[in-house]
C-alpha cells in the first residue's frame, strides 16, 4: 500500500487550503483505517476553508479537512472487534465522551465533551483516514458511496423533519442549501403535503423544485407569510422547518405556522435574534424543537432505511462530482457562492 498520500490541508490560518502529500496514517487503539471511497463538503468544511470566526477559535492547523465519508475499512487497530477489514462504513462524527450527564441519559447527541472528526483531529479528505471504531457504521454493500457519505447531514435532516408527525402535514421549509434540499427530499418521501419552500437563490429554487418540493417561493420578492395563507386556506403550515440560520425566515415561519404547530430548528443565526416570543410562539400554543446532530444510533438506522427504500430523491442534490481533489478549489469556491447542492470527491482516480 501506498505510504503518502494526497488531502486536503488546512496548513494556515488563513482563507484556503492546500492540497499536500501526507503520510498514511496508522491507526491506534479503537481506531480503524479506511480506504475513502467518497467524501462530502458541508458547510462546516467551508467555515473553516474561510477561516471564519469560528474556525478561528476552534481549528488547530495544519489539519486534514472534511468529516462526511463513505470508505471501506483496510486495517484495523489494536482492540478492535465489532469493526473487520473489508466492512464498508461510514462514520458519525461526534466522538462522544460515554461519561457525562447527557451521554448516561442516552442523550449522546448532546453530550457537553463532543469532539468532531474533520475540525478537532484529522479528517477525511484524503485518499485514507482514521475513522474511531465507535463511530463506524456499517453500510450495505449495494449503498452507492456518494449517498452513504451524505448520511450523517443527512441525519441532521431527518433530525428535522421527523422530530414530529409529517405525513399528510402542510410544511414550510425556509433555507434550500445542502441541508434544507436533503430536509425536502426527507418530508417527501415521508409524505409531507404541500412542501412549501422559502429560498432567495434561483439556482437553489430550482433544486428545490426537482428534490420534490410542491411551492417555492422568492422571500426577497414575495411575503412567505401571505404566500403560506394564500396556499394553505388562511390556516397556516402546520410544520415550519427552520434550514437557513435567517433571522428573517425564523420570524416569518413561526408567522406562517399553524396555531398548535411544529416547529424544527436546525439553521444556526449568526447573532441573538430578537422574536416576539409572546405573539409568535407562546400564544400560538407552538411545539419548537432546536435540532443538533444526530439521535444515536436511531437517526442512522432512520437514514439507512430511508436510503435503502428507493424513496429519498438524492440525485438532484449531488450537483456536483469530481473524481480526485485536484479542483478542490474550485468545488469550494462553487459551494460558497451558493451555485452547488451536496459536493462529493470520490478521492481516488483509478
Ligand atoms: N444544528 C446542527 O446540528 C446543524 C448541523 C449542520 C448545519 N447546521 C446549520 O444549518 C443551516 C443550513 O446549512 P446549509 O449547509 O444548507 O447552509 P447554507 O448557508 O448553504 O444554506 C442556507 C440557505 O438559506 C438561504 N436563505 C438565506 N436567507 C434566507 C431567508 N431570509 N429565507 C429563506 N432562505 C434564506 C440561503 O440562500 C441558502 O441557500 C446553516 O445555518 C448551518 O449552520 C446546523
Ligand atoms: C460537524 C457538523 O458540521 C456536523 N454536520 C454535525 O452534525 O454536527
Ligand atoms: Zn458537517
Ligand atoms: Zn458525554
Amino acid at each position: 500500500m501506498a505510504e503518502k498520500m494526497p488531502a486536503i490541508v488546512k496548513t494556515k490560518p488563513a482563507y484556503g487550503a492546500e492540497l499536500v502529500e501526507v503520510d498514511v496514517p496508522k491507526p491506534g487503539p479503537g481506531e480503524v483505517l479506511i480506504k475513502v471511497l467518497a467524501t462530502s463538503i458541508c458547510g462546516t468544511d467551508l467555515h473553516i476553508y474561510e477561516w471564519n470566526e469560528w474556525a478561528q477559535s476552534r481549528i488547530k492547523p495544519p489539519q486534514i479537512m472534511g468529516h462526511e465519508v463513505a470508505g471501506e475499512v483496510i486495517e484495523v487497530g489494536p482492540g478492535v472487534d465489532t469493526i473487520q477489514v473489508g466492512d464498508y462504513i461510514s462514520a458519525e462524527t461526534h466522538i462522544v465522551c460515554g461519561k457525562c450527564y447527557a451521554c448516561r441519559h442516552n442523550r449522546y447527541h448532546v453530550c457537553q465533551n463532543t469532539k468532531i472528526f474533520g475540525v478537532d483531529m484529522d479528517g477525511v479528505f484524503a485518499e485514507y483516514a482514521i475513522v474511531p471504531a465507535q463511530n463506524a457504521w456499517k453500510n450495505p454493500k449495494d449503498m452507492p458511496p456518494e449517498y452513504a457519505s451524505l448520511q450523517e447531514p443527512l441525519g441532521n435532516a431527518v433530525d428535522t423533519v421527523l422530530a414530529g408527525p409529517i405525513a399528510g402535514r402542510s410544511t414550510l421549509i425556509t433555507g434550500a442549501g445542502p441541508l434544507g434540499l436533503l430536509g425536502i427530499a426527507v418530508a417527501k418521501a415521508s409524505g409531507a403535503y404541500p412542501v412549501i419552500v422559502s429560498e432567495p437563490s434561483e439556482f437553489r429554487r430550482n433544486l428545490a423544485k426537482k428534490v420534490g418540493a410542491d411551492y417555492v417561493i422568492n422571500p426577497f420578492e414575495e411575503d412567505p407569510v401571505k404566500a403560506v395563507m394564500d396556499i394553505t386556506d388562511g390556516a397556516g403550515v402546520e410544520v415550519f422547518l427552520e434550514f437557513s440560520g435567517a433571522p428573517k425566515a425564523l420570524e416569518q415561519g413561526l408567522a406562517a405556522t399553524t396555531p398548535g404547530g411544529r416547529v424544527s430548528l436546525l439553521g444556526l443565526f449568526p447573532r441573538d435574534v430578537t422574536i416576539d416570543f409572546n405573539n409568535l410562539i407562546i400564544f400560538k400554543a407552538l411545539e419548537v424543537h432546536g435540532i443538533t446532530g444526530r439521535h444515536l444510533w436511531e437517526t442512522w438506522y432512520t437514514v439507512s432505511s430511508l436510503i435503502q427504500s428507493g424513496k429519498l430523491n438524492l440525485d438532484p442534490i449531488i450537483t456536483h462530482k469530481y473524481r480526485g481533489f485536484d479542483k478542490f478549489e474550485e468545488a469550494f469556491e462553487l459551494m460558497r457562492a451558493g451555485k452547488t447542492g451536496k459536493v462529493v470527491f470520490f478521492p481516488h482516480k483509478g
